[in-house]
């Protein structure tokens, strides 16, 4: 007989217990638990585990004996009775449609996000990152036209068809920050010690003169003063402000550097921040709002919104989303890079649908040194509230220029995986850098190396997660994850698999990091390539059967073709899918 142990919760309608349940464990049955309303009875996410079965991908040579015992009503009850279920593990369960769609293979538990720039905009250069491991690729629309944006959309979309993957496409905002403009057509500039350049609001008719820079603000001259501090990406490059002349503002380099194009831009004074009336600007400009309506169109799945001050913005702009496209489910992505959002972290990341450690800009709003402790913070708040995170900017900075990282650079992406961010993003090292598949690959080797450690060490941490659910059936879903996580840990099993409408479910076993992959399966594309964002999450999507049982030898037979499970594992699985499950009425 299987290795098989069931967990059920029922609803408290009156259902008596079958002769032959598989009920174990210290629980009496019926289980008897309030339902709250929200959702019928049988309708309870759900909890079991089994184990793969025996057989081998030839179907000749498959063991009843083994088969998983997935038995479920939808009154919560097992059924089919041992020995009777001589179905073993069906390769042909899946079809090669399926196996097509869901071509994704790793196991790496941190995510890899990707800036596209001219380095990577071409399809070849596309397909390249997919296989490097990027889970999403960013369109930052400070740079390029929409035009060029919705071409590497395209690229990007049929990569995930034609190949299987599930690249996720994030968009984020320009957002009101001061900025330089275009080096006339130059991808980058060096500015030396000494030299003198001119900041100017001015629109020049052609091209721009000489150490010259064109600024986006219209006050900039109006709000700098002389002795003012000016700061370039966040201090990759510093000037002093020297003179006034109308329009065009003087400075002399006092930390040479590559200048880029649209380079943020910050100024102090007498060692803080100037924020004056950059801080009345608004958090969505008119542009972004014209981007936005081009990412809805375009369907992305992530928005990022830069400059972040409070939560309302981010309320806003879900209901603006909601209202244009009724049935969208992009995801809002709140940075994190300004004093006011520090101040209001909490309810800006409760508002959010995740958020971004974007310590470039933020490096530049407070003292660089109390950038790591804010990134820690951060992260444990997202996880604890059960959001996505990202640790983003400078991750692998040497390499825009240099073949190989920096020891401190492989440190800080250590940090960042040890610290169980969800994802980690490249900047400049792959939008314009000279060697974006290389940052890409000591990405995922440092994370899958850290990771590998930390499992191995047993660092399971101590970190209370606290109870976050809304209403009493997700009460019962966190509870079954949190369980699940646990038992995962404690048994060694072999993976944990998720049968998931929304993703729900899928993110509460993500938010407990457990040591082995989680499987999640879905029936919606759009959920799928959400999830890539996630810790630990394997997404797929296929479409489920009416009954679970042939669902789970389907998924069985889909990562066995993968080759990410084996004959023997033991996995646990949960699931908030009964709704569709068959009801098998128990007498
Ligand atoms: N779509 C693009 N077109 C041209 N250059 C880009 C694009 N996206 C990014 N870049 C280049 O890569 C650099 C780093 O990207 P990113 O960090 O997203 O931008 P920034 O820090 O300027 O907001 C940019 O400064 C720019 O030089
Ligand atoms: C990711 C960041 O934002 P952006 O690239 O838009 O400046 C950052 O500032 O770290």
């Amino acid at each position: 007989m299987a290795q098989s142990l069931n967990l059920f919760i029922s609803t408290s309608s009156p259902i008596s217990k079958p002769s032959n349940s598989f009920l174990t464990g210290t629980f009496r049955w019926p289980v008897k638990v309030k339902t709250s309303g929200i959702r019928k009875p049988g309708q309870f996410p759900q909890l079991f585990i089994t184990k793969a079965s025996s057989a081998s991908s030839d179907p000749e040579t498959a063991s009843a004996e083994a088969t998983p015992q997935v038995l479920v009503s939808s009154n919560g009850i097992v059924s089919t009775p041992p020995g009777q279920d001589t179905s073993a593990i069906d390769v042909d369960a899946v079809t090669e449609a399926e196996l097509k769609e869901n071509g994704f293979r790793s196991t790496r538990r941190t995510k890899l996000i990707c800036t596209i720039g001219p380095a990577t905009c071409g399809s070849e250069q596309l397909e390249a990152l997919a296989i490097g491991g990027m889970n999403v690729a960013r369109i930052n629309m400070c740079h390029g036209t929409r035009e060029w944006h919705k071409r590497v959309i395209e690229r990007v979309r049929r990569l995930n068809e034609e190949k299987g993957f599930a690249v996720a496409i994030m968009m984020d905002t320009e957002g009101s920050e001061i900025h330089m403009g275009d080096l006339g057509g130059a991808s980058s500039v060096k500015a030396e010690d000494g030299e003198v350049w001119t900041f100017s609001v001015r629109a020049f008719d052609s091209s721009l003169p000489d150490y010259t820079i064109n600024v986006n603000y219209e006050g900039f001259a109006e709000d700098v003063k002389v002795g003012d501090e000016l700061l370039v990406d966040g201090g990759m490059v510093r000037f002093e402000v020297i003179e006034k002349i109308g329009p065009d503002v003087k400075c002399r380099c006092t930390d040479p550097g590559l200048l880029l194009p649209r380079a943020n831009l910050t100024f102090w004074r007498h060692g803080s921040l100037v924020r004056e009336r950059n801080a009345m600007l608004p958090t969505i400009s008119s542009k972004d709002w014209l981007d936005i309506d081009f990412g809805i169109a375009e369907g992305v799945d992530f928005i990022a919104i830069s400059f972040v001050k409070s939560a309302e913005v981010i309320t806003h702009l879900k209901s603006y989303i909601k209202a244009r496209a009724r049935d969208s489910d992009i995801a809002v992505i709140a940075k994190i890079e300004s004093v006011d959002s520090l101040r209001n972290l909490e309810e800006i990341i409760l508002a959010s649908d995740g958020a971004m450690v974007a310590r470039g800009d933020l490096g530049a709003q407070i003292p660089l040194e109390q950038v790591p402790s804010e990134q820690q913070k951060i992260v444990q708040l997202c996880r604890q509230l059960n959001k996505p995170v990202i640790v983003a900017s400078q991750l692998l900075e040497s390499m825009i220029e240099y073949p190989t990282p920096t020891r401190a650079e492989v440190a800080d992406i250590s940090e960042a995986v040890r610290q169980r961010s969800d994802a980690l993003m490249l900047s400049g090292e792959s939008a314009m850098g000279q060697y974006p598949e290389k940052a890409l690959t000591v990405l995922r080797s440092v994370s899958l190396r850290i990771e590998k450690w930390w499992r191995e060490a047993k660092h399971h941490e101590a970190m209370e997660l606290p109870d976050i659910a809304s209403s009493f059936s997700d009460s019962i879903s966190e509870e079954i994850c949190n369980s699940a996580a646990k038992m995962a840990n404690n048994l060694e099993v072999d993976a944990l698999f998720v049968y998931t409408k929304d993703g729900h479910m899928a993110s509460l076993l993500s938010r407990c990091r457990p040591d082995c992959p989680i499987f999640a399966f879905t029936t919606t594309t759009s959920v799928r390539r959400r999830l890539n964002l996630q810790w630990g999450l394997i997404p797929f999507r296929l479409s489920f059967s009416d009954d679970m049982e042939s669902t789970l030898n389907k998924t069985f037979a889909l990562l066995k073709a993968r080759g990410m499970i084996k004959s023997g594992d033991l996995v646990i699985a949960v699931s908030d899918m009964l709704q569709s499950i068959q009801v098998m009425n128990v007498p």
